[in-house]
């Protein structure tokens, strides 16, 4: 077996491990880093993630009435596999083409605090290193419900966008951020799709206003879902799966080509064999960490969706920040920093938001009032009739003491971008009057802000 003594290494060819090895390399440290997958160079996002799906949205919206839904779909997998073969490529080359950074292809498992063994087809390599990166993501979690696991019909979002064939009846269990969005991308490509939910509310997070717009947007487009629906069987059948479900002690069952498992990602953390390392996990797998992403071993550090976070890759790139400026910086920067963060669900119209809902905002002690109005109603947001897409709303909460804003909820044409501007003005204590007051280009989305910010829909009293 061959050993390679490095400065760094990564294991997980994710965002944030990526980001740190490329600056690190270009600082002329030896690094190793470590996928397990010729698959996933680059990891998730652009191969199985936000790329692919966020492009399936595209394509499901260009497909007109005439084209066959069957070969619309089946081209846009295609087209799109191209696409994040492109991606995958440039990741490798741009580790490749690194003197400093040496790529292994192979699982990766710890023996000890500094030594790593990775399984390559070649043979395996021990790799020893100052300092180790984890960064080995998430996986779906399958429910535990009696036939699912071993339905041929059954599909995680990985199997369902690489398959050419379109579902012609989708059963989606769980309407979190991969669920809705694939409802609504697999119901704009043509097929019929449920979505069955647990919890007593869809978007239950979300201010009542905004999840039942939001829900109108999907129930608009064909989607039907079932809230409290427990399920309790998956039954193969020839011709179609059976997912059985309890609703207020009825049991009831829907007709399924492919049932998606929906339910959450868990952390990969079983096979890294932490134990040897001394690396601690929580009760849910993910890698315990402080404030400055240290494991348990202060040299190990977690990084992206396998310490337990927020799973989204912008937040793998911001717990890079935070490696590289302890590693490398002034070691002040904390994941406790983050403030505003945003985030979106790429239905379409979209759905952004950041900061508090109402209710949140009431409970933290403000005294809030609201602006608010329907995106047909934004006057000084001809963009949205320009291209033909006026639904959806915008709503802003904002301290009515000091005008500062406090959350936004915007569904809306361009949402993923705008809501960016409104996070920025957040952390930077922006007033709502100075964000409705400022100079935007025309037509554009970010002239809703004169207009809605304007409009104040109520106001809470005084307090006594
Ligand atoms: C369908 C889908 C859509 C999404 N859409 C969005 C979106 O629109 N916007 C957004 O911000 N987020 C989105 N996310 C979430 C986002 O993709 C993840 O939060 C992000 O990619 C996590 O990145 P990461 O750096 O933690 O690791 P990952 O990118 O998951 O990389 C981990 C890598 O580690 C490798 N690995 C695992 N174990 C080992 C081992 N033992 N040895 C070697 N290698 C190993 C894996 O093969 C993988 O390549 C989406 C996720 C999914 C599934
Ligand atoms: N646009 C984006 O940024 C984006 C898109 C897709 C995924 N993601 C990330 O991927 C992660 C995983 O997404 P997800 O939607 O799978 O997880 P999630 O945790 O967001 O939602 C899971 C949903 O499934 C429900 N559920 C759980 N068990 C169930 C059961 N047995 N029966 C019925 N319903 C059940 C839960 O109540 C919840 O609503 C998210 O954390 C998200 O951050 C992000």
């Amino acid at each position: 077996m061959s050993t390679i003594h490095a400065d760094v290494l990564v294991v997980g060819f994710g965002k944030g491990g990526k980001t740190v090895a490329a600056k690190l390399g270009k600082q002329g440290k030896k690094v190793v880093l470590a996928e397990q997958s010729d698959q996933m160079y680059g990891g998730t996002c652009p191969n199985v993630g936000c790329v692919p799906t966020k492009a399936l949205v595209h394509h499901s919206r260009k497909r007109r009435p005439e084209d066959s839904p069957q070969e619309w779909y089946a081209r846009s997998v295609r087209e799109i596999h191209e696409l994040t073969s492109k991606f995958r490529a440039g990741n490798r080359e741009a580790m490749e083409n690194a003197e400093t950074i040496t790529l292994l292809t192979g699982r990766a498992r710890f023996t000890g605090p500094h030594t790593v063994e990775v399984a390559q087809a070649g043979g395996d390599v021990t790799v020893t290193a100052e300092t180790i990166v984890v960064n080995t993501g998430s996986e779906p979690i399958v429910p535990d419900v009696p036939g699912l696991r071993d339905s041929k019909r059954l599909v995680t979002s990985t199997d369902l966008i690489h398959s050419p064939d379109l579902p012609e009846r989708l059963v989606i269990i769980g309407a979190g951020y991969l669920g809705l969005e694939f409802a609504s991308i697999y119901g704009r490509f043509g097929s019929r799709v449920t979505v069955l939910e647990a919890a007593p509310d869809i978007l239950g997070r979300l201010d009542e206003d905004v999840a039942e717009a939001t829900l109108d947007v999907l129930r608009g487009e064909g989607v039907e879902f079932v809230t409290r629906a427990e399920v309790t069987e998956v039954r193969d059948g020839l011709s179609q799966t059976d997912v059985v479900y309890e609703r207020d002690g009825r049991r009831e069952s829907v007709g399924a080509d492919a049932v998606l498992a929906a339910t959450g990602r868990a952390p990969v953390t079983r096979g890294l064999n932490l134990e040897a390392a001394g690396v601690r996990t929580d009760g849910r797998g993910a890698i315990v960490v402080d404030e400055r992403l240290r494991t348990s071993q202060p040299h190990i550090f977690a990084l992206g969706d396998v310490n337990g976070g927020p799973q989204f890759t912008y937040i793998s790139l911001d717990d890079s920040r935070v490696v590289l400026d302890h590693l490398n910086g002034s070691g002040r920067r904390a994941t406790t920093d983050r403030m505003a963060i945003p985030m979106t669900l790429f239905i379409t119209p979209p759905l952004a938001t950041v900061g508090f809902n109402e209710r949140e905002a009431r409970a933290a002690g403000h005294r809030v009032k609201v602006a608010k109005q329907a995106v047909a109603d934004i006057v000084a947001m001809p963009r949205a009739h320009v291209v033909e897409e006026t639904r959806g709303l915008v709503k802003f909460v904002i301290d009515a003491d000091t005008d500062e804003i406090l959350g936004a909820a915007l569904l809306s044409i361009d949402a993923q971008e705008i809501v960016n501007t409104v996070a920025l003005a957040m952390r930077h204590h922006v007033t709502a009057a100075e964000l409705r007051d400022a100079v935007y280009t025309h037509p554009s989305s970010t002239e809703a802000f004169n207009d809605v910010l304007a409009t104040i829909a109520h106001t809470d009293e005084p307090a006594g």
